[in-house]
């Protein structure tokens, strides 16, 4: 790591460096984001393009007595360095070493560790609610994306932030124009609008000419007149949707301008009320291989080649590629099949049914609520939505699951990618809920498939169903080799069958090739088993009671928290059949998990072969013993 920013051990120090260092200071941050990021994967684009507006509110605010909240919190980089943990980055994203989102037990200038966007003005809400009622007379800043930004607990928090005028909260618009792609929307044209606007560029270009030409002076004043370069874009490129509200609104900055930054925001710091800094970056900046990246501009990057830009280690095919291929063979099929995103067309895989049918996919922004409803509107209209999402960003519109698509039997598919255990991005990014919550929803349809094959098969059941919201989950990563049915009971697939079987192994989605490791080692302690793979988690099927009777032993496996997951709910059919076997549910813990590897957090719960059939072992002898 490089010798400035090494000599830094907080914010405050930032405050005596003169220009020259800054620049130097900056350069040296991008070097250490680029070296960390591509030795260890992480979010190089957002953090490139925030590298001086990191540093100017630093300048600005005097953290952490000034609360700075990070909405969505992957561009956090560059403040963690500036907050003494630059010294950590070799460690990024690694098992106890550092987050890739703020962390509270890392730093006392982290204040949100949640990673699902739109939620910062409600924190700063919060925060400059609280410091007016306890009288603490500090600031509070909350830095938002522009993809953040469609987001509606955004607006919802915009309303009530506006609603005082006494509150000192500033709120900075991070606008460079993306989410992973470009970000969409009313909103986001209107951002497009003043940030390109035609008439500010030439005229200020035209008085820096007449300015600079030739005399000494002319310099000068340029500079001077740098301060109120802002008041001229008020001027050329009318702001009215923030000012409307009752936000002040100052810009749009040029947020790689360092010193228009500090100005801004020393200006929205003196002005004592609720105002908005619109500053305009550029996701990637300094790195012309991100910037070039039409796909997200490195938003996320796997470990890369830094000459090049491209992957070191290029992963096996993963689940979204299964989904990214046959959802085009279906919407081939079926003309009234339509895909939602939210934000997210690539790492979702609706990216080639975009390509082929671009008037069948819609990207709402980060506003999964609205997706959710606005599907069942789809629904209700005679097409048949498929809503794309990351398992963990359901949760927030689980209301519009239960009431705006269930009651009224709309037939929308919701396909959750990353449902179980994802592990790099910390506890808010793991798909550990949807099962849980997802059960509680009458009528729904829940199928978690155990290889590609079963993706393809029970996406194509999913999309059939036109009278209930149907679910198909699948986790992050490589796909394993189809595992074959050796017969089906119900609806329920067998995988093995050995004689005189003790017990009964369910293995739901990839836990299926779990519950057959397990088999296979309880084989060689002379314990036979069944392992069957449930399919439809939800309704489950009556065959998998019918099986249970027949054993001494259930044991559940399934990538979800136990609690509400596939076991609880076997275990329940269990008790209603009044069937006595005892149940075994192995699922991930109900609690927030730190971020790891997913292979190493599925160890450490023991959602493996070996610890299951330990497990396993240990209860049947108990069982025998009790009966
Ligand atoms: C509720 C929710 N949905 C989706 C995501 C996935 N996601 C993470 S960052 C991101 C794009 C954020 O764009 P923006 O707010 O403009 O920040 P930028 O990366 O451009 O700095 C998305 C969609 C999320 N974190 N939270
Ligand atoms: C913050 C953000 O962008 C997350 O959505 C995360 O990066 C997803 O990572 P994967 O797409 O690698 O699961
Ligand atoms: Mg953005």
């Amino acid at each position: 790591m490089a010798s400035l920013l090494r000599s830094l051990s907080g914010p405050a120090d930032l405050r005596d460096l003169g220009d020259d260092d800054l620049t130097h200071l900056a350069e040296e941050i991008r070097e250490l984001l680029l070296e960390s990021v591509a030795a260890n994967g992480g979010h190089l684009g957002p953090n490139l393009g925030v590298v001086e507006l990191t540093i100017a509110l630093h300048r600005v605010f005097d953290s952490p007595r000034d609360r700075l909240v990070w909405d969505t919190g992957h561009q956090s980089y560059v403040h963690k360095m500036l907050t003494g943990r630059a010294g950590e980055f070799d460690r990024l994203r690694h098992e106890g070493g550092l987050s890739g989102y703020p962390s509270r037990a890392e730093s006392e200038h982290d204040w949100v560790e949640n990673s699902h966007a739109s939620t910062s003005l409600s924190y700063a809400d919060g925060l400059a609610r609280a410091n007016a009622l306890t009288g603490r007379d500090d600031h509070v800043v909350a830095v938002i994306g522009d993809g953040a930004l469609t987001g509606g607990m955004a607006w919802e928090a915009l309303n009530n932030i506006a609603a005082d005028q006494s509150r000192r909260l500033v709120v900075v618009v991070n606008d460079n124009g993306r989410s992973y792609t470009p970000t969409v929307g009313g909103l986001a044209n209107k951002l497009t609008e003043i940030r390109t606007n035609p008439r500010y560029e030439p005229t200020l270009t035209a008085i820096r000419e007449r300015l600079t030409s030739g005399h000494r002076f002319g310099e000068v004043a340029y500079e001077a007149l740098h301060a109120v370069k802002k008041g001229m874009k008020d001027a050329l490129a009318p702001q009215g949707m923030f000012e409307d509200l009752g936000i002040k609104y100052i810009g749009p900055v040029d947020g790689h301008d360092r010193v228009a930054m500090e100005q801004a925001l020393a200006a929205a710091k003196r002005f004592g009320g609720p105002v908005l800094v619109h500053a305009i970056t550029t996701k990637g900046q300094g790195y012309d291989i991100a910037v070039a990246n039409e796909n997200d501009q490195m938003h996320q990057s796997t470990p890369f080649d830094r000459t090049t830009g491209e992957a070191t280690s290029v992963a096996p095919a993963g689940w979204t590629s299964v989904f990214r291929d046959e959802i085009v063979r279906i919407a081939d099929e079926r003309s009234d099949v339509v895909g939602l995103t939210a934000a997210m067309l690539y790492p979702v895989g609706l990216d080639a049914f975009a390509d082929k049918f671009p008037d069948r996919v819609f990207d709402v922004g980060i506003a999964e609520q609205h997706a959710v409803t606005s599907a069942a509107g789809l629904a209700m209209g005679g097409l048949h939505p498929v809503v794309a999402v990351y398992a963990t960003f359901i949760n927030r519109a689980f209301d519009q699951v239960l009431l705006d698509v269930a009651l009224h039997r709309c037939g929308v598919t919701f396909v959750l990618d990353r449902a179980g255990v994802t592990g790099d991005d910390g506890a808010s990014h793991n798909g550990m809920w949807d099962l849980s919550l997802l059960q509680l929803v009458p009528g729904i349809h829940i199928a978690a498939p155990r290889d590609g094959a079963r993706l393809r098969e029970l996406l194509r059941e999913a999309v059939a169903i036109d009278d209930a919201p149907s679910v198909v989950r699948f986790a992050k990563g490589p796909v394993g080799e189809d595992i074959a049915a050796i017969d089906h009971v119900g609806g329920v697939d067998v995988l093995r069958r050995d004689a005189e079987p003790d017990v009964l192994l369910v293995g739901a989605g990839t836990m299926a090739a779990v519950a057959l490791d397990t088999a296979e080692r309880l084989a060689a302690d002379g314990i036979g088993c069944t392992v069957i793979d449930p399919r439809w988690i939800a309704p489950l099927d009556p065959a998998v009671v019918e099986l249970a009777a027949g054993h001494r032993l259930i044991v559940s496996v399934e990538d979800n928290g136990r609690q509400g997951g596939v076991g609880s709910t076997i275990a329940c059919a269990l008790l209603d059949a009044g069937v006595r076997t005892p149940v075994r549910i192995h699922g991930v813990d109900q609690r927030f998990l730190d971020h790891a590897k997913r292979a190493v957090i599925l160890e450490r719960q023991g959602l493996t072969g070996p610890a299951i059939a330990a497990d396993t072992v240990t209860s049947l002898h108990g069982n025998i013993a009790r009966q």
